[in-house]
Order: C-alpha cells, then sequence, then structure tokens
C-alpha cells in the first residue's frame, strides 16, 4: 500500500471536470511529478491534497488514514508555491520560524530546527535579511526551508522554480533533489517543465485533461511512450505512420536517427534547419513524412547544410507503436 494514496479523485467547477477519476498511490520517500500543459489539472490535484479545495469525489489517504477530514493547517504538509509568498516585513530566520510557533514548538527547540534548515539550503550568514535584501534563488531557499522545518509528512511543490533563470533553476533542481533524498521526505511536484520532472523524479505522471495518461519512471516514459501526446510533450518526437495499422502511428526520438548520405537509409529529404546546441546537432529534413528531426552528437562541424539532400537512417529497434492517434 502507498504512503499517499489518492484513489478515483475527481473535482468539478460547476459542469466543468478539472481532475477525473485520479489515482495515485507514492511511496514513502518517492518523488512523483505531476507533469502536462497548463489547465490539465497539476495544481487543483495539489490542492485538494493540501486542503485548499475540498474533492467532488475520491478518496485521499495518508498512511491510510483519511486526509480530507483533517483541516488544512493540520495536515502536516509542507508546500512550496511558484511565488514564494515570504513575509515580506519578516526576516529569514522569523520567516522559518513562522510554521514554528504556529505549531507551539519551545524556542529552543525551535532555534535548533531554523539552523539545521538554514544549514539544509544553504543559507547560512543570511538568517538576519529581509526577502527583498534576496535573490530570487535564496527567495525560494527560504520557502523550500519554511516548508522543511515543520518536518512534513509530504511536502508539495508547485511550479517552485518557474520564476528562476535556466541556469539558477538547473542548480536549485540539484539541490532540491539532494535535500529530498538526505531528508526522505515523500515529495508531490507539479511542473510543465519535461526536464525538471525528468531531473528531479523517481516517477512522473502525464496528465492530460484531468487524468494521468502515462505514469512511470522519467527513463520508462520517454523510452516508451503509449500515446502520441506523450511522446510529443516528453522530449520531441518523429511521429510516422504505422503500415501495419494505419489508424495508428509510430514514434522515433530524433537522438535515435543517423544522417546518412543522399541515397541511403531508409528516406530522403532536404535539410530546412541546421541548429547548433553544443552538445548536439538538429537538423530539421523535409521528408515524404513531413518535417522530421535528427539530433546528432556534437563531434565536430555539421554534417550536412540548409538545402543538402540527406538520408534518414534508424535501427527498427527504436520504433515504438503508439496506441490510437492522440
Ligand atoms: N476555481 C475554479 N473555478 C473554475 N474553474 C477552475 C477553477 N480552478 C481551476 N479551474 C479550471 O480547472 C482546470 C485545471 O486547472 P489547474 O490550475 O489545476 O491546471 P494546471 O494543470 O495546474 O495548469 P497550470 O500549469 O496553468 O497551472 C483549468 O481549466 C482551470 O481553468
Amino acid at each position: 500500500m502507498g504512503f499517499l494514496q489518492l484513489t478515483s479523485l475527481s473535482k468539478r467547477f460547476g459542469t466543468f471536470t478539472a481532475v477525473e477519476d485520479f489515482n495515485l498511490d507514492i511511496e514513502k520517500g518517492e518523488f512523483v511529478s505531476l507533469l502536462g500543459p497548463s489547465g490539465c489539472g497539476k495544481t487543483t490535484t495539489l490542492q485538494m491534497i493540501a486542503g485548499f479545495l475540498e474533492p467532488t469525489a475520491g478518496r485521499i489517504t495518508v498512511e491510510g488514514e483519511d486526509l480530507v477530514a483533517i483541516p488544512s493547517a493540520k495536515r502536516n504538509i509542507g508546500i512550496v508555491f511558484q511565488s514564494y509568498a515570504l513575509f515580506p516585513h519578516l526576516t529569514v530566520a522569523q520567516n522559518i520560524a513562522f510554521g514554528l510557533e504556529m505549531r507551539g514548538i519551545t524556542a529552543m527547540e525551535r532555534s535548533q530546527r531554523i539552523a539545521r534548515a538554514i544549514d539544509i539550503v544553504h543559507l547560512k550568514g543570511f538568517e538576519a535579511r529581509f526577502p527583498k535584501q534576496l535573490s530570487g534563488g535564496q527567495q525560494q531557499r527560504v520557502a523550500l526551508a519554511r516548508a522543511i522545518v515543520i518536518e512534513p509528512r509530504i511536502l508539495l511543490l508547485d511550479e517552485p522554480m518557474s520564476n528562476l533563470d535556466a541556469k539558477l533553476r538547473e542548480d536549485m533542481q540539484l539541490e532540491l533533489r539532494q535535500i529530498q533524498q538526505e531528508l526522505g521526505i515523500t515529495t508531490l511536484l507539479v511542473t510543465h517543465d519535461q526536464h525538471e520532472a525528468m531531473a528531479l523524479s523517481d516517477r512522473i505522471a502525464v496528465m492530460q485533461g484531468g487524468r494521468i495518461v502515462q505514469i512511470g519512471a522519467p527513463y520508462e516514459i520517454y523510452e516508451n511512450p503509449s500515446s502520441r501526446f506523450v511522446s510529443t510533450f516528453l522530449g520531441k518526437s518523429n511521429l510516422l505512420p504505422d503500415p501495419a495499422q494505419m489508424a495508428r502511428q509510430i514514434s522515433l526520438r530524433p537522438e535515435k536517427t543517423r544522417l546518412v548520405p543522399a541515397g541511403q537509409g531508409k528516406l530522403q529529404g532536404r535539410v530546412t534547419a541546421c541548429i547548433f546546441f553544443g552538445a548536439h546537432w538538429l537538423y530539421q529534413v523535409d521528408t515524404d513524412h513531413g518535417l522530421l528531426l535528427a539530433y546528432e552528437q556534437n563531434l565536430g562541424a555539421a554534417r550536412a547544410r540548409n538545402g543538402e539532400t540527406v538520408g534518414i537512417d534508424w535501427d527498427e529497434a527504436h520504433l515504438r507503436h503508439l496506441e490510437g492517434q492522440e
């Protein structure tokens, strides 16, 4: 049995169904991401766990205990939102102390826990600063410290890094994963950023239209996407017709293809774009099956130019047959 269980969970706003028949079991200490496009129901799901929204139907349990019956403030859940929502008039240490004071923790224990939380998020020396005297990344860490200092049973993260620039986001992702593993804290992250979901998660639940459409370890989902939606939302995908079943498609990851000289390979086409990404080159090739993408590891200068005719080849083992058209 999972530590956190969401069973047949639904949420309707009037006649609109935001989350439908949602089922998810999360193990203790596991890091799971809800990944999906805007409006697919990620935040609504998180808010039902946090207690800010009441489910229309279904159950939420932690270690078998019904969570829905417990008021939000008593659920012992740490939450970090996209906007860090720090108290501007309180210092870093006071911001982190707030949840402990609310819980009636003694001053002695408070100061020990605050020191440890500050240590974990690498903010030693910043205790007396006010939020406006901190960078975005530092504020985000205060928000994280504030969430973990209460030693929550569950940590909920709603797009916590989307306000950070790309470099800082990558650094914070590594730190967050380390902290989460060190503390062994059961974590649910909401994101529409596939890279973030892949970098952080033990498992990713890909959502579409209020439902989970595929769930598994990042590698499993990336390697074996079940649908066209998953294959194009998690990474890039070339979609080819399935000769065996005309209504279906085949997914071929761009990095599983090779550019070969014109006249060779399984498809012919003309290069319409050639872009350098540092670690690899991206070629866009116009073929009888539309525009296909080919990635090639950067082992030197580009191997083809715009306008050039090339062949594309691949191993059959890399083809993935998708279920249906969606
Ligand atoms: N209070 C509400 N009343 C009516 N509809 C709502 C309400 N809250 C959310 N919705 C709708 O429910 C759907 C799911 O919203 P939700 O915020 O869960 O999406 P999301 O996947 O988190 O999207 P984003 O990535 O943009 O935050 C959306 O279509 C949204 O418009």
